[in-house]
């Protein structure tokens, strides 16, 4: 892999790019960083969790000068949370260069963005919904904008933002560049393609399996109505260190959230019926490690990069396989390790088996956890809270009197059996009642095309870079930063982190063994939009569940 150094950067992104602690380029940051430096259109495609924002954003910040007074780039995404993400890493990385930047997004008051907006910023990160009603009021002109970038460009698409971009786009000078980015591109990625890149490179890192190489994905068979206590157990059993459970619909969030409050867990939901103030406040406390598990729907499947996520479980499966791979991808990000779960009533089976088809990746049964597993899992979160006091061995002398007079008197083992037992805490096993939800249907994806690259047989852009490239990168920057006391054990527990990439970008194709019907993926699909009417009611929410 290259060093940062041989991009030919600047001196003041350089700096920003060591004070992130990025040792080497990622395979995509590699392949992409010299060709959008040279200004050309591009089509970027990578696993989650592998620095495509930073692929973007290096090139797109070396462009810009600290005197320009407008603005010069803009980069869309399809969820307010990911705005402010990307926004927060455009302005670390700019950060020496004295670059302003502002993330525009709905549901946040519109005279404070106006105010920001009058501190001349020259790059805007932003929803296309509240993009669109700036530029109505005349708030944000795009004449001068020369670098365009569409995160998570095939979601825009899906969500129903092809008008509103179409008309952003429609507003940006001819003169520009234009780039694409997600770790998966449908088909219809093309017909914007055509419309509004010149000329563009396909800039793609995919190995055969799409799905983000260092996640370890299992299943779980399990009636609707037994899910719950199947994801109690499965909690118990992992003791993730922070896991994100997934929920079909707004309803089933709520529902989700508080039933797991109930029993006693650290949880918390995120829809888009919330305000964007209790938004913020639940992803600040999942970020600072204050819940232990974000219960959410697709709002935040794409794109969010929290470090410390051991565990993705999909308490319902996701509507389509892209879905899954950008879930399950909020895990094993930056060359750690992950596990993801999902749970899949008997008549789901079939849209399991659709998943594993197009992702091209066995995902392996196992059962339900016993009542056993949970309980040991438990034990075991004790027994480590424990050590750990015992090692740091932080203000124990005023128990030691105590504990000397206790021992004289009583067994050792049924002393300490005790006090693990009150550490430990009841089990609360409070009766939980979920309203059902469908099963989800597989549908069938008609036509051909391949999820790696969202190109048909024939058709397609030029240009294309591809080729699974090998190696990985080093440079594990937030190595066990999260959290206080026993939580920073817990690593050991869930997933052990390591040290950076080092398998899967290969494009190993048959890790996991798995053989059957690997043609069915290349043969599925063009995509038809998913039918997935927006709403509040038992249906997925959809457009309005991300940006207004
Ligand atoms: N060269 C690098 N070295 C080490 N860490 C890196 C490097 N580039 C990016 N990262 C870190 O890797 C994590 C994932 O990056 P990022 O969010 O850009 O992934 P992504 O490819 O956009 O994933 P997704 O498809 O889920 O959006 C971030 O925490 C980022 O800071
Ligand atoms: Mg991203």
């Amino acid at each position: 892999m290259k060093t940062f150094a041989e991009f030919g950067l600047e001196p003041k992104v350089l700096q920003a790019i060591t004070e992130l602690g990025f040792e080497e380029s990622t395979p995509i940051q590699e392949q992409a960083i010299p060709i959008a430096l040279t200004g050309a259109d591009m089509i970027g495609q990578a696993q989650t969790g592998t620095g495509k924002t930073a692929a973007f954003g290096i090139p797109l910040i070396s462009k810009i000068s600290r005197e320009d007074e407008k603005i010069t780039a803009l980069v869309m995404t399809p969820t307010r949370e990911l705005a402010i993400q990307v926004a927060e890493e455009i302005g670390k990385l700019s950060r020496f260069k004295g670059l302003r930047s502002l993330a525009i997004y709905g549901g946040q008051d519109i005279g404070r963005q106006i105010r920001g907006l009058k501190k001349k910023p020259q790059i805007i990160i932003g929803t296309p919904g509240r993009l669109l009603d700036h530029i109505n009021r005349k708030t944000i002109r795009l004449d001068d904008v020369q670098t365009i970038v569409l995160d998570e460009a095939d979601e825009m698409l899906d969500m129903g933002f092809m008008e509103d971009i179409q008309s952003i786009l429609k507003l940006v000078p001819e003169e520009r560049q234009t780039m694409l980015f997600s770790a998966t591109m449908p088909p219809n990625i093309q017909r914007l393609a055509q419309q509004f890149l010149k000329n563009p490179q396909h800039v793609s890192v995919i190995p055969k399996q799409i799905s983000a190489p260092l996640i370890d994905q299992a299943y779980i068979e399990v009636p609707e109505r037994q899910k719950f206590e199947a994801l109690s157990r499965l909690i118990d059993m992992e003791s993730p260190e922070l896991a994100i459970v997934f929920g079909r619909t707004k309803r089933r969030v709520d529902e989700l959230a508080e039933g797991l409050q109930k029993r006693g867990y650290s949880a918390d939901g995120l829809h888009g019926d919330l305000s964007q103030n209790q938004r913020d406040a639940v992803m600040r406390k999942f970020r600072d490690g204050s819940i232990d598990v974000l219960v959410a729907t697709d709002v935040a499947a794409r794109g969010l990069d929290v470090s410390g996520v051991t565990h993705v479980i999909n308490f319902d499966l996701p509507q389509d396989p892209e879905s899954y791979v950008h879930r399950i991808g909020r895990t094993g990000r930056a060359g750690k390790e992950g596990t993801a779960w999902s749970f899949v009533t008997p008549r789901e089976i079939d849209h399991l088996h659709l998943i594993e088809r197009v992702t091209r990746h066995r995902i392996t049964r196992k059962p339900l956890p016993t009542m056993a597993e949970a309980i040991e899992g438990k034990q075991r979160i004790t027994a480590e809270r424990l050590l750990a006091m015992v090692e740091t061995g932080d203000q124990l002398n005023e128990y030691k009197g105590i504990a000397i007079q206790l021992l004289e008197q009583y067994d050792s083992v049924q002393l300490l059996s005790a006090a693990m037992k009150l550490l430990t805490g009841e089990s609360k096993d409070a009766q939980v009642e979920l309203t059902p939800e469908d099963p989800i249907r597989a549908k069938r994806r008609g036509g051909k095309y391949d999820i790696r690259s969202g190109r048909k047989p024939n058709g397609g852009y030029g240009g294309n870079r591809s080729g699974g490239s090998g190696g990985g990168y080093r440079g594990n920057r937030e190595g066990g930063s999260y959290g206080g006391g026993y939580k920073g054990n817990r690593d050991n527990a869930g997933a052990t982190t390591r040290g950076g990439y080092s398998s899967g970008y290969g494009g190993n194709s048959s890790s996991g063994g798995y053989k059957g019907n690997r043609d069915d993926a290349g043969r599925s699909s063009e995509r038809k939009p998913y039918n997935r009417p927006s709403g509040t009611g038992t249906r997925p929410a959809k457009r309005e569940d991300f940006d207004n």
